[in-house]
């Protein structure tokens, strides 16, 4: 979670803090500007910069080459949602640094699955979007979930279309369950049900993820108040049709705020994702942490916490393998050296953030 505290500052409607501020010292002093990365393809990305049109105010969206800060670990090249040191002199705009992320929310590329990709980076809310067009599958809920939490960024679910649900308080309460920590908000883009509550409960940054046709695109237009992504008909029975989001944009948000589109995900698989699991699964380790051992496998164990609420119903069979079975998952991923890497420089991003944040306390006192 980005805890920062915002700054007049040409780029604080999106996001720009006093601690990034402080980061970006060195960069100033070399002449370059900050700005913040809109959307990234084949070696240039679109930034948007603190540099205000003198007529207009409205801030300069510059294409820039992304060659110097790129990187051979996906992970570590520029996303959108990046913020970035800009040389804006020469005849095409170069990127000179990208300043240390607080959050990014990483998956297993779908080609190379020991690889990871970045969906977005310094997202303060994750917003994941179901649709209540069919009956949710709450095992792939959970999976967006752990994504979310690993990325360090706080996880809010939205059931959309609800004007297509017959009982939606009901699928409400399902997801909920399967949702520890985490707000479950009914909505409808096209009755305009709890756009407004939804809108309030955004942070700075806001990532939308969810799969193909979860209505994503819809969401955003709703919530920017105007058509900024083109929707194209899905069948609704299946959510398949064709997949239309195919850039990931910073869009920015009336009340402040921006907000990231991200393509449909077919499957996320979960790339270094401990922490996001005991985040996802908060409930589980709670009854864990009261099993009479420390080292219960939570099977035939006298005085198993897990075991016991299995039994007596109030932690779902369901709920459990899927727990286990991302576990599994998650273990085979850590074994490949890459995700261990992930996880190890995310650690590292932290413990930076982190840094600077006390430089700060201690110099306020
Ligand atoms: N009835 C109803 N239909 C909706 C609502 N929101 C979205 N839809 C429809 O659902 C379909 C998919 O919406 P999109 O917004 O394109 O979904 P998406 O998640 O962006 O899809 P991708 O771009 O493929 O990732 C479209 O046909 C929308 O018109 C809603 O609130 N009610
Ligand atoms: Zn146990």
């Amino acid at each position: 979670m980005t805890d920062a505290t915002p700054v007049q500052h040409p780029l604080a409607g999106h996001g720009w803090t006093s601690e990034l501020d402080e980061l970006f010292t060195p960069h100033r002093e070399a002449g370059l500007l900050p700005g913040r990365i809109a959307r990234v393809d084949r070696g240039r990305c679109d930034v948007i910069t603190a540099d205000p049109d003198p007529g207009t105010g409205a801030l300069r969206t510059l294409r820039a080459d992304t060659s110097a800060v790129s990187d051979p670990d996906p992970v570590r090249c520029p996303c959108t949602g990046d913020w970035a040191a800009v040389d804006p002199t020469g005849p095409l705009p170069v990127l000179r640094a990208l300043l240390p992320r607080s959050t990014a929310i990483v998956r297993t590329n779908a080609s190379r699955r020991s690889e990871g990709q970045v969906l977005a980076a310094n997202v303060d809310t994750v917003l994941i979007a179901v649709s209540l067009a069919s009956d949710p599958d709450l095992g792939r809920v959970e999976r967006f979930l752990a994504l979310a939490w690993e990325s360090g960024a706080q996880p809010l679910v939205v059931l959309t279309k609800a004007d297509l649900a017959g009982d939606a308080e009901h699928i409400r309460e399902d997801v909920e369950a399967a949702a520890p920590g985490a707000t479950v908000l009914v909505v409808s883009a096209a009755t305009g049900e709890n756009i407004d509550v939804l809108a309030a409960c955004l942070g700075s940054t806001t990532a939308l993820i969810g799969q193909s046709g979860a209505g994503k695109s819809t969401l955003t237009n709703a919530l920017a108040g105007a058509e900024v992504m083109a929707v194209q008909h899905v069948r609704d029975s299946d959510g398949k049709g064709r997949h239309t989001t195919t850039t990931r944009e910073l869009i920015p948000l009336p009340g402040g705020g921006v907000l990231i589109d991200t393509p449909g995900l077919r499957g996320v698989g979960l790339y270094g994702g401990a922490e996001g699991l005991a985040g996802a699964f908060s409930d589980i380790e709670e009854l864990a942490a009261r099993c009479r051992f420390d080292d219960c496998m939570h099977r035939t164990e006298p005085g198993c916490a897990v075991s016991a609420a299995l039994e007596d119903g109030t932690l779902p069979h369901r709920r459990m393998d899927s727990y286990l079975k991302l576990q599994r998952e998650n273990a085979w991923m850590e074994a490949r050296s890459d995700a261990r890497v992930a996880a190890e420089r995310r650690r590292r991003w932290k413990t930076v953030q982190k840094s600077v944040r006390d430089a700060g306390v201690i110099r306020r006192r």
